[in-house]
């Protein structure tokens, strides 16, 4: 399969090494806007985004991931290229274990030593960072972040743009609102509201976002 990174900064780099542990993953292109000119470094393409239409009429059948842990970047390039989702791949490290009952939308990548147990979904654009589990009958919508060695456990809702923060533990059944932000460590007892930033054992809310977010 061949794969068009989006986004060339730090996540992009855990993405690379991912598509090289596929089997199956030739990573033939790298694009951001810091790449002014269209050009084949070494032996990878770089350029601007604007050039990923120009790139599927290279190659057949090419497959892009959006290499940026930032959920509204992510879902703001998105909806700039306007692309079918079957565009996008999904990308799973050979380290994780994911249930033959999960599913898994397009553009989301499931990194090494993740677990996700049976009948969760997981929505498009989404990131299971390193070492985080996501429990049985989870619901996690697009565009989520969850930061190395979270853990969901059983029944949780995470609305869409939301971000786990790394380590934070989240109790069963429990629902996180959309754009919601936890902070690093904590541990949800109660649902948290939308657009709204949590943080604390037990988590408590401690900023509203404006309308941008974070
Ligand atoms: C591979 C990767 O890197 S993946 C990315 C993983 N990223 C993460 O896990 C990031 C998690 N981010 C955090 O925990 C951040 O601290 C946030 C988002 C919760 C808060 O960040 P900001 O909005 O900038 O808030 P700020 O730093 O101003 O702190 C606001 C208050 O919350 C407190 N606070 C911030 N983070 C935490 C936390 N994780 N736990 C407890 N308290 C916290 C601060 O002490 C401060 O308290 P005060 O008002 O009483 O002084």
């Amino acid at each position: 399969m061949k794969i068009a990174m989006i986004g060339g900064g730090g996540h992009s780099k855990v993405i690379r090494e991912l598509i090289h542990s596929i089997k199956e993953g030739e990573m033939i292109a790298c694009l951001d806007d810091k790449y002014h000119v269209f050009q084949k470094r070494k032996d990878l393409i770089c350029g601007p985004i604007e050039k990923a239409r120009y790139l599927i009429q290279m190659y057949e059948g090419l497959k892009f991931v959006i290499a940026i842990g930032h959920n509204k970047t992510r879902k703001r390039i998105v909806d700039q290229l306007q692309f079918p989702a079957h565009y996008y791949a999904i990308l799973k490290h050979p380290t994780s274990w994911v249930s033959p009952s999960a599913e898994i939308g397009y553009g989301s990548v499931i990194m090494a030593h993740t677990v996700i147990n049976p009948d969760t979904k997981i929505g498009e654009h989404t990131i299971i960072n390193t070492k985080s589990v996501v429990e049985h009958d989870s619901r996690i919508s697009q565009y989520v972040h969850i930061s190395p060695n979270a853990t969901l456990t059983g029944g949780v809702k995470i609305g869409e743009g939301a971000h786990i923060g790394a380590g934070a533990t989240i109790i069963p059944g429990v629902k996180i609102g959309k754009w919601a932000m936890i902070g690093a460590g904590a541990t949800v007892i109660h649902s948290i509201p939308p657009d709204c930033t949590a943080v604390g054992v037990p988590a408590k809310v401690k900023k509203v976002h404006m309308k941008e977010g974070v």
